[in-house]
């Protein structure tokens, strides 16, 4: 589904360049369960940038099923990203003047989807907050709006859910309960990406890739 060959990123350049990726090989296929672990400054939001069609790389190839991703203009690549990536941040990333109910319609909004109430509800069950629904993000618990993210990235129905740091700001009971949610969404067909520093989190994965200097160890 996803392949990386000799993937390189730079930032800068001449004195001022940082080669945070260095030759990244790597293949994902459909429904996995990954992890990417890596210490600070590693180059994994380098990667998830780049495997979530965010920013363009410096060399090498990303073949995503059939498409040359690495081909790709930016507004190709916002293209590509619409019809295939869903993002779970650290920060959740919700819209605070909104209900938890219509930010997990926004996706099918925009998509002018039919039949959004079933879809929306059937997602908020899925993470376990439907009596949660009408609440603003403000009134939930850091583990309740992150079940919130989760549940609008299902209904964007992406075949692919990139999450970066998604326990970064939850205790550890609360980061166990979000990462078994991730587990039943990848149960269900999902491939879930997970970017993470946090090992206890990364061996709920299928697979861990350790990134270290830009480079898959
Ligand atoms: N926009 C940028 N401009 C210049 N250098 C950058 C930029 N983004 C990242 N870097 C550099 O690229 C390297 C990899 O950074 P990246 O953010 O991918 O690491 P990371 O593993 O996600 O770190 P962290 O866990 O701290 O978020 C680092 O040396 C960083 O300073």
């Amino acid at each position: 589904m996803i392949e990386l060959v000799d993937v390189k990123k730079d930032y800068g350049k001449g004195d001022y360049c940082t080669h945070a990726l260095q030759g990244i090989t790597l293949k994902i296929e459909k429904g996995e369960y990954v992890a990417i672990v890596g210490t600070s400054g590693s180059g994994k939001s380098t990667l998830l940038h780049i495997m979530g069609g965010m920013d363009q790389l410096t060399s090498g190839v990303y073949r995503y099923n059939d498409e040359v991703v690495s081909d790709y203009s930016l507004a190709k690549l916002q293209d590509f990203r619409k019809r295939n990536i869903s993002f779970v941040f650290q920060n959740f990333a919700l819209m605070n003047k909104y209900t938890v109910y219509e930010n997990v319609e926004m996706p099918l909004l925009a998509r002018k989807e039919k039949g959004r109430k079933k879809i929306v509800m059937d997602c908020l069950e899925r993470v376990g907050i439907e009596n949660l629904k009408n609440k603003l993000p403000t009134q939930l618990s850091g583990g309740q709006q992150q079940r919130c993210a989760i549940a609008r990235a299902l209904a964007a129905d992406t075949p692919i859910i990139l999450a970066d740091e998604p326990t970064g700001a939850l205790d550890n009971k609360t980061s166990t309960e979000i990462m078994s949610c991730f587990s039943e969404i990848h149960k269900a067909g999902h491939t879930v990406i997970i970017i993470t520093h946090d090992m206890s989190v990364a061996s709920k994965c299928q697979r861990i890739v350790r990134i270290e200097d830009g480079k898959i160890i």
